[in-house]
């Protein structure tokens, strides 16, 4: 039984025997109120705040027996080794009580409470529905990351709690080249953070834009790093739903990492009822919205210089982008896995013919030709597409059933357009395309953004207020958490070649430690 549990259990036994307070509930249950049998009913609030408070303290116990249990695990090792070893008792006794030294001191470093003003905010690479993307640097020890922040009142505002929890839950879980990794997360009484690596590569929609098209050969490689990174958050059972070339982001060495995973834009569809929708409904064929004709076709080349004049602007707005999503998910029909695999198909649509399938000036009415895929599913005669790569489009831009992927990832990977793939070498071969990249806070890839007026200084959420502060707020307890292996082991090896040599100490890791402390047995 968990200790949290337990803990629960025993304070219900507590107020059971306590004698019933003197003070009166409100009839209108805001206090809590009584139940026929005279007992005290908790009020919502009391109940969230329970929850929260559960939440809190098991997450915490459960962290507190991992950690002493590995810290026992790596004592037995060090011990069974020592006693291998042909090391003196005295020395054995000085390497143990040196191992003890450095777990006190990882101890000490894991309780000091991340916050916002443990980074020195750079320059802003992106800005999206609830909030900007910049570079940041850690003071203590000088490393470069991708710092998040995300508006609490607005996530609130827009129902996103849950969102923002599932991408720090998704990131904190699937350790994997092809996922943006998370060094840690943390909140103050306005902002979440979450500190990520950065790659300076950009992401794939500014690359698109700068390229018009890919050859096929680029867009294979592409199209296959999104294929693994698209199944390694399936194994984990997470479902992506907004997969777009903005969320694909390129490190130093041109590979691609997936990021954002959660915060859908709320999308609304609402207002387009099924009529709309039928297939029957040829909205954007012969009429436009407002039942004036429409207007003649556009070229390939038209239509792509439209695209890149409306793209960005879609990117940073308040609705964001439906081109890529699934028409089971615009349809709220319920939607599986297989929805990443159609995104997948409207991007690998976008990279050989420059714009994504169901391109409308309106995104209502992009949705509409989503739904209505069957009949505007076209390729433009004049773009040059091996038959091929039109088949994998095709088996993608299709209904669940018939949809590759459905039966799992193998089923696009056999295809043959990627026949002779390599697969497992495909992020360890050099990349289709290699990025300018001149030093670690080179931000050329991105987009230039106009720094905010009202840019609070990160500093004035500080001191010890900010513990109190964070754990105030119930809707995003269990936000907060440490990466401590990560960075500093695993660091992007493209990013440490980049990386001057820095003065400051790097931080320790009790994996590091401990193999320098085996390392002379
Ligand atoms: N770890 C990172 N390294 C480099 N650039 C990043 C990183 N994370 C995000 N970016 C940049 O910031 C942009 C916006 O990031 P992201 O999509 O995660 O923000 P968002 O607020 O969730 O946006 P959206 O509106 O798409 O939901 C990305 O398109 C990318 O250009």
């Amino acid at each position: 039984m968990d200790i949290a549990r337990r803990w629960f259990g025993k304070l219900r036994l507590k107020e059971k025997h306590k004698p019933s307070s003197k003070k009166e509930s409100t009839p209108t249950g805001k206090e809590g109120s009584k139940s026929p049998l005279n007992e005290e009913i908790p009020s919502a609030a009391t109940k969230q705040k329970v929850e929260a408070a559960k939440q809190y303290i098991e997450k915490h116990y459960k962290e507190q027996m991992r950690s002493l249990q590995e810290r026992k695990e790596r004592r037995n090792m060090l011990e069974k080794k020592l006693a291998d070893s042909e090391v003196s008792e005295e020395e054995q006794n000085n390497i143990l009580k040196y191992l003890e030294r450095k777990e006190t001191e990882y101890m000490r470093l894991q309780r000091h409470k991340m916050g916002a003003d443990d980074f020195e905010p750079l320059t802003v690479i992106g800005k999206g529905a609830f909030g900007e993307v910049r570079i940041c640097r850690e003071k203590s020890t000088g490393n470069i990351y991708a710092m998040k922040k995300l508006k609490k009142s607005e996530m609130l505002r827009r129902g996103q709690v849950e969102h923002v929890k599932a991408e720090r839950n998704l990131l904190a879980e699937v350790d994997s080249n092809c996922i943006v990794k998370l060094y840690c997360s943390f909140q103050d009484e306005e902002y979440l953070y979450l500190i990520m690596e950065y790659l300076p590569g950009g992401d794939m929609m500014t690359l698109l834009m700068r390229k018009d098209t890919l050859t096929e050969d680029e867009a294979r490689f592409y199209v296959g790093e999104t294929v693994l990174a698209i199944e390694s958050i399936h194994k984990h059972n997470y479902v992506h739903r907004d997969i777009k070339p903005d969320n694909l982001l390129l490190d130093r060495n041109g590979h691609m990492k997936l990021s954002d995973f959660g915060l859908c834009k709320p999308l609304d569809c609402s207002n387009i009822n099924e009529k709309d929708f039928s297939v029957g409904n040829n909205y954007s064929g012969a009429l436009q919205s407002d039942g004036r004709p429409a207007k003649p076709k556009r070229t390939q080349q038209e239509q792509l210089q439209h695209w890149q004049r409306n793209r960005r602007m879609l990117a940073y707005s308040t609705v964001g982008t439906p081109d890529y999503i699934a028409p089971e998910v615009l349809l709220k029909r319920g939607y599986g896995m297989e929805c990443d695999w159609w995104s997948l198909g409207a991007i690998m649509y976008e990279m050989l013919v420059g714009y994504p399938p169901f391109y409308s000036e309106e995104p209502l009415s992009t949705c509409r030709k989503i739904v209505n895929w069957r009949t505007h599913l076209k390729f433009p005669e004049e773009v040059k597409i091996s038959p091929e790569a039109k088949d994998l489009i095709c088996k993608l831009l299709c209904n669940v059933e018939q949809r590759l992927g459905t039966r799992g990832a193998s089923e696009i990977k056999a295809h043959r357009w990627f026949k002779g793939n390599e697969w497992d070498k495909l992020y360890q071969m050099k990349a289709a395309f290699i990025p300018e990249v001149n030093d670690e806070l080179d931000t050329q890839n991105f987009e230039k953004f106009e720094e905010s007026e009202n840019q609070v200084p990160m500093t004035t959420k500080s001191g010890p207020w900010r513990k109190m502060l964070s754990s105030k707020d119930v809707n995003f307890v269990g936000y907060t958490y440490k990466n401590f292996e990560i960075v500093n082991d695993h660091e992007a090896p493209g990013i440490a070649q980049l990386k001057k040599k820095s003065t400051k100490q790097k931080r320790p890791t009790v994996k590091s430690l401990f193999s320098r402390i085996l390392l002379p047995l």
